[in-house]
């Protein structure tokens, strides 16, 4: 039996009388792409925080390669080998590129006997910064010592996603990364998204444009007031299939309702 790379049951999360999550469940399979789609409001971000830390759910149980976690904060998640990119990016725009890769954690110079120095190894990170956008495709800036807020949103997209590519041993999940987007650099995440898949690594992304998720997705989760509804093969159904079925238009097809 292959073993999800992240799993969660019966998720709750109530914030006053709003029920973000309403015993959600949650299977991301080794080495594959699953959007997760929902109308706004369905309980989607909710379900992210509580996969990686942000939010402590009320109830619920989650497991990282088949071990129980139970994440007190991102930083814990982070440790573990799980990578969030936020819509927000989470960048310090007057850092450079390659301080922002390491941001939070820094690269510290070391002695011949392993002894730590306080000053940052520059040199290591701007090498490691440089190696990890050219791995991904990524390297259309000539200066890695660039900051960062004089970068287009594509280019700074192309920074948050290789720090979580670089990070991520386990779990890459992206949270709308086309969304602030053009078609062309819209197009260059897709393919980073096809190529961390290609090196092996799950990824989760969460999506509002339907052409994405049915270009790249392996499997759909289908959210719907606070819990997932349906798990849908992009193969076997149309974009509107799902977006009836995301809003209640359509039951979800039997044998693939949650
Ligand atoms: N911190 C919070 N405090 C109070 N209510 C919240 C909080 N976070 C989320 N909610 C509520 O929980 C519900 C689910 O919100 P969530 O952001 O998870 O949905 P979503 O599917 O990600 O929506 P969108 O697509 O609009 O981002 C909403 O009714 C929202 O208002």
């Amino acid at each position: 039996m292959v073993v999800p790379a992240l799993q969660a049951r019966g998720l709750n999360k109530r914030y006053g009388r709003v029920v973000a999550l309403d015993n959600a469940d949650f299977d991301l399979m080794p080495n594959e792409i699953l959007a997760v789609i929902g109308d706004n409001g369905a309980g989607k971000s909710t379900l992210i925080k509580a996969l990686t830390g942000a939010v402590s759910p009320d109830h619920g149980e989650i497991w990282l390669n088949g071990e129980p976690v139970a994440f007190k904060s991102p930083i814990e998640a982070r440790n573990l080998g799980i990578e969030t990119v936020y819509q927000n990016l989470a960048l310090s725009p007057a850092l450079s590129i390659a301080d922002n890769m390491f941001l939070g954690r820094e690269k510290r110079r070391e002695d011949f006997f392993g002894r730590m120095f306080r000053t940052l190894d520059k040199t290591y990170m701007q090498k490691m910064a440089r190696q990890k956008l050219t791995e991904l495709g990524l390297l259309t800036i000539q200066n890695i010592n660039q900051p960062v807020e004089t970068l287009s949103g594509g280019q700074r997209q192309g920074v948050a996603v290789a720090r979580a590519a670089a990070f991520g041993s386990r779990v890459v999940i992206m949270d709308e990364p086309t969304a602030a987007l053009g078609v062309k650099e819209s197009r260059k995440v897709l393919e980073t998204i096809l190529r961390l898949k290609e090196r092996g690594l799950p990824i989760v992304l969460i999506s509002h444009n339907m052409p994405h998720v049915f270009e790249v997705a392996d499997r759909i989760h289908i959210h719907r007031l606070g819990k997932r509804i349906a798990v849908i093969n992009p193969k076997r159904h149309t974009m509107s299939d799902a977006v009836a079925i995301m809003t209640g238009a359509m039951a979800p097809p039997a044998d693939e309702a949650a």
